[in-house]
């Protein structure tokens, strides 16, 4: 049973703030500047060079891989760590269209992550031939796979409205239909039970600094299913994911299976930073974090609409057809969320004026919740988000 006591405990939160926005960046492992620290000293410090085996740096993206892989369902062996998530993107998609040499459609939906699409637009116009990217609405998914698409690009939880594809399903129908699948869970690994091994799925990649709380630019996350694992061509040939590294040859061989999607030099202190936050996640139940989670937005979703009549739902009201955050849409929700943030309640703003809000069980109470909706109340009741401060736009993250 997870004790969300202890795991709020061993997070770093700051006074005052109530943090709605781990769906973004997860917040600070109390365990990770002494761990830091002591990797620094005595790991880099006093083994320098020795230090990639005698403190396993070299072996560490599979050893976290496999840990990644119990929260995602994949089956060990078979997820590695490294690069960003836009790189990872980027190798599953191009493999997966090596598996598919017949075919020249990608699909993906209008609410992915742009960083995605761009991924996949670059992608298209390298491989030339006709190959393309076509984009739906997220609703027409389904209906648009036919036996001209070669993969699905598709993101499960969608970074702004926060709704939740069917993998399994969606899966299912590409597989009938010949094309194979990449899923993005950016925004499920963490947050909600992910079954890639039960859905069958193709490839799959994630970050790791949103639920995963691994730290900012912790590394992301490739699987590649079993059944591809030595068939995958690497589009990024890196030395790392050659077969014999130190070898030195000219020519690229391809490692075995998982290994082949290595690329270059691992980022050694964000992956131990990451080992840190998989400590608590390896006294977490999942399913509990799930339930706990639908508790949280459900609440959320009833106070906001109880006491601020302004703003309007944008998540699917269908706890199941939602990840682990809730958005809604207001006139003046950058100036609304400017105003809540300097009240100590951390939200985002996604353009044109989307609000959004993230909720993690693992340090986030329902007292938080109601002490938000409170705030956010009042300042909507009193127009306290009307002030040239906060309404000045200015880049945001
Ligand atoms: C769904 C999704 N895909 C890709 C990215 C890009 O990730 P990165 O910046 O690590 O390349 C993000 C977040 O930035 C994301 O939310
Ligand atoms: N990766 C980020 C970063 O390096 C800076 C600021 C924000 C991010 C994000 O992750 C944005 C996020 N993918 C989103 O859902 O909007």
């Amino acid at each position: 049973m997870t004790d969300f006591t202890w795991t709020r405990a061993q997070f770093h939160l700051p006074m005052g703030m109530i943090y709605l926005d781990g769906n973004s960046l997860g917040p600070l492992p109390k365990a990770a500047p002494a761990r830091i620290e002591a990797m620094l000293r005595h790991e880099w410090g006093e083994q320098l060079i020795t230090g990639w085996n005698a403190s396993g740096w070299m072996a560490q993206p599979r050893a976290i891989g496999d840990r990644i892989a119990r929260l995602i369902g994949a089956e060990p062996g078979h997820v590695v760590m490294g690069d960003t998530l836009s790189i990872k993107v980027y190798q599953a998609l191009a493999a997966a269209l090596k598996l598919r040499p017949d075919r020249r459609v990608v699909l993906s939906d209008s609410g992915n992550f742009p960083s995605d699409l761009y991924m996949a637009q670059g992608l298209v116009k390298l491989l030339g031939q006709d190959y393309r990217l076509r984009v739906v609405k997220p609703t027409e998914v389904a209906e648009a796979i036919d036996e001209n698409v070669a993969v699905t690009l598709l993101t499960e939880v969608d970074y702004r409205t926060g709704r939740r594809h069917d993998m399994a399903a969606l899966t299912a129908l590409a597989h009938e239909k010949g094309a194979l699948t990449v899923w993005d869970l950016a925004h499920s690994a963490g947050a909600l039970p992910v079954d890639v091994s039960g859905a069958d799925a193709d490839f799959a990649v994630g970050c790791t600094y949103k639920y995963l709380n691994g730290g900012p630019g912790a590394p992301a996350f490739i699987y590649v299913a079993p059944r591809h694992a030595d068939l995958a061509e690497p589009a990024l040939a890196g030395w790392l994911g050659h077969a014999k590294p130190f070898d030195f040859d000219r020519d690229y061989t391809p490692g075995a299976g998982i290994e082949r999607m290595r690329v270059g030099t691992p980022p050694v202190v964000q992956m131990t930073l990451l080992e840190t936050a998989l400590d608590i996640f390896d006294r977490v139940d999942m399913a509990e974090v799930r339930k706990q989670s639908v508790r949280l937005c459900e609440q959320f979703i009833g106070l906001v609409e109880e006491s601020c009549p302004q703003l309007r739902l944008f998540s699917p009201r269908d706890p199941a057809q939602r990840g682990s955050q809730v958005s809604f849409r207001a006139e003046n929700g950058y100036a609304i969320m400017q105003a809540l943030i300097a009240e100590g309640v951390i939200g985002d703003f996604r353009a044109p004026d989307v609000m959004r809000f993230g909720f993690c069980p693992l340090y986030i109470r329902e007292t938080d919740v109601e002490e938000a909706v409170g705030i956010l109340a009042r300042i909507l009741r009193g127009a306290l988000w009307d002030r040239p401060e906060f309404l000045r736009r200015k880049a945001v993250t």
